[in-house]
């Protein structure tokens, strides 16, 4: 792939200059510009973007469209749909965009259509799913299955968790779904501690199939269940493997009939669209999951064939990139209102922060720019009553994302207005904040002293001027959930692109597990510890003496 350094584009100098030129600009102001809701919000199907509450113009998103166009986004992303290697340091394309390809043609890779192995698959997850979601796939001991345990961990655990969460309102509630990721035998123990082994199945989810904590959880739920079943011939209606590597799940034990494949052109933090979402599809049915991708693919559709100005995927990223190289942001908050997305910011924490935490530019110099922000986010209105307070009159720069869904799935009293009000409150609180003279009115209205106004005045006023996007959608179904992945999916895309790093490689991860590696046996045994640096030394010695009770 080409490397063009941003920062060394024409767009990004203009960008420059109109930060300093506009970096008064107000969002209240721009908010009076005729039409500007009109202008600066988007639609499809369902799902309304409205990103008027940002500190940008039009010299500013042509600025930015500029950006994109110099930095050659158009050809990026039809390498990612044609299947070139764009993941250059892992050498693997990045396909999870055929996954949901549905529109009857075919996807090439290396010269060879990728459809026809992506649809065997998922007739067989189409298969095995209705058996679960219907109950009448049976255990070793004739009863059918009520428990689904996942057992994965990063993107083979967080798509899953998140969707069936978001979902929940699709699910057969007969049907118990619950998720282990974690090393701590702590998750294992609780989840088990509601299941029965008779009643049980176990999706063991590893892209690689090599993960610590994935492998030592399944050997451990193995163990369990082989200690009641007895007879290893019954682990086969026990155990599904999700996986791409065939040779490890068949060394576990677990029956090729029972493997579901997929490729190493599906990133793991971009896999729920492939087998690793099997455990989605028995908990709300295939139909539903199907529906998911149909979403997913009209995004994939919209971003792949809309100018920049109309697309959203686009303008979510250069928006983010005005707040982040221009405007100063180092962290953006994702805040759905609604309490089925609750695993929604944790799951594209790892979406953004493994696809864009990268210092290094494509050509392998120290990039002099910022890239990927932090992502953080907790559902409304829960965060308002715990950070929102930072947003509001921190000193850090947070651009917000608010999320909503017009219809509610449990529509109980006026909960759902009381929701919606707070959803609209805050972004207009945000954006216009509270002046000091609004303040010393209302102060003086509630006929307080001169002297205790002058003590609370400055506390109490708000700058606002915080920029936030707004995504309502219709309903939260499974295909406006599916749009709104693949809206992300790509916002990180194009940041990528455009911040000239690798967004499908994760090397950072890696040191920590080679290191832990390394530690493990030095932990058997009472003996002191000296190979490490003095703190490390010392904490590992600590903890020996610590674990004798
Ligand atoms: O699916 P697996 O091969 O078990 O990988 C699980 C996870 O672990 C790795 O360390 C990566 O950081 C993640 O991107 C990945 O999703």
């Amino acid at each position: 792939m080409y490397s063009i350094n941003p920062s060394k584009t024409d767009a990004w100098s203009r960008l420059t200059q109109l930060a300093s030129t506009y970096k008064d600009l107000r969002i209240t102001d721009l908010l009076e510009e005729n039409e500007r809701f009109e202008r600066y919000s988007l639609t499809l199907e369902d799902m309304l973007l409205d990103f008027s509450k940002n500190r940008v113009n039009d010299d500013i998103l042509k600025a930015l469209r500029d950006l994109a166009e110099e930095t050659e986004l158009h050809a990026a992303i039809e390498s990612m749909f044609a299947g070139k290697r764009i993941n250059e340091t892992e050498n693997r394309a990045v396909l999870h965009t055929a996954l949901r390809n549905q529109s009857g043609h075919a996807v090439y890779f290396e010269g060879e259509d990728v459809m026809p192995e992506i649809k065997a698959v998922l007739n067989q997850m189409k298969s095995f799913a209705d058996q679960i979601y219907q109950q009448k796939w049976l255990g070793y001991t004739g009863k059918p299955i009520k428990s689904l345990v996942n057992i994965g961990i990063g993107g083979s655990d967080l798509g899953p968790v998140m969707v069936t969460e978001a979902l929940k309102a699709y699910q057969n509630r007969n049907l118990e779904i619950h998720f282990v990721s974690n090393v701590d035998g702590t998750h294992l123990a609780e989840a088990l501690a509601k299941c029965d082994p008779e009643t049980t199945l176990f999706f063991i989810a590893s892209k690689t199939f090599t993960t610590q904590e994935t492998m030592t959880n399944a050997h451990s739920a193995r163990d369990w269940f082989l200690t009641q079943a007895k007879d290893q011939a019954a682990v086969a209606k026990h155990f599904v493997a999700l996986s791409t590597n065939a040779e490890a799940v068949t060394e576990f034990g677990i029956d090729p009939k029972n493997m579901f494949a997929f490729w190493d052109w599906v990133g793991g933090r971009y896999s729920l669209w492939s087998a690793i979402g099997l455990p989605i599809a028995c908990a709300i049915g295939f139909e539903n999951f199907e529906k998911l991708l149909g979403g997913a693919f009209a995004m994939d559709e919209h971003f792949r064939h809309s100018m920049f100005d109309r697309n959203m995927p686009v303008i979510l990223a250069l928006i983010g990139i005005w707040n982040t190289n221009f405007l100063g942001a180092s962290s953006e908050a994702i805040l759905p209102y609604n309490q089925y997305m609750h695993r929604f910011a944790a799951y594209f924490q790892q979406g953004n922060m493994e696809s864009n935490g990268k210092y290094v530019s494509r050509s392998g110099e120290k990039v002099n720019y910022t890239t990927g922000p932090i992502i953080w986010g907790e559902p409304g209105t829960n965060g308002q009553h715990a950070f929102y307070q930072l947003i509001h009159q921190g000193t850090h720069l947070i651009p917000c994302d608010f999320i909503a869904p017009a219809i509610s799935q449990n529509p109980i009293g006026d909960h759902h207005e009381k929701l919606l009000s707070n959803f609209f409150a805050q972004t207009e609180a945000l954006a216009k904040g509270k002046s000091e003279q609004e303040v010393l009115s209302e102060l003086k209205a509630s006929g307080m002293s001169e002297a205790e106004i002058e003590k609370v005045l400055p506390h109490k006023v708000f700058e606002g001027n915080r920029p936030t996007n707004s995504i309502l959608i219709k309903k939260l179904t499974p295909r406006s959930l599916g749009m709104l992945i693949a809206l992300y999916e790509h916002k990180i895309f194009v940041q990528g692109v455009i911040w000239n790093i690798f967004s499908f490689d994760q090397w950072g991860v890696e040191l920590g597990k080679v290191l832990a590696k390394k530690i493990l046996p030095e932990l058997s045994g009472d003996e002191e510890v000296s190979s490490h640096d003095g703190s490390t030394n010392g904490l590992i010695n600590a903890y020996k003496k610590m674990r004798k009770g």
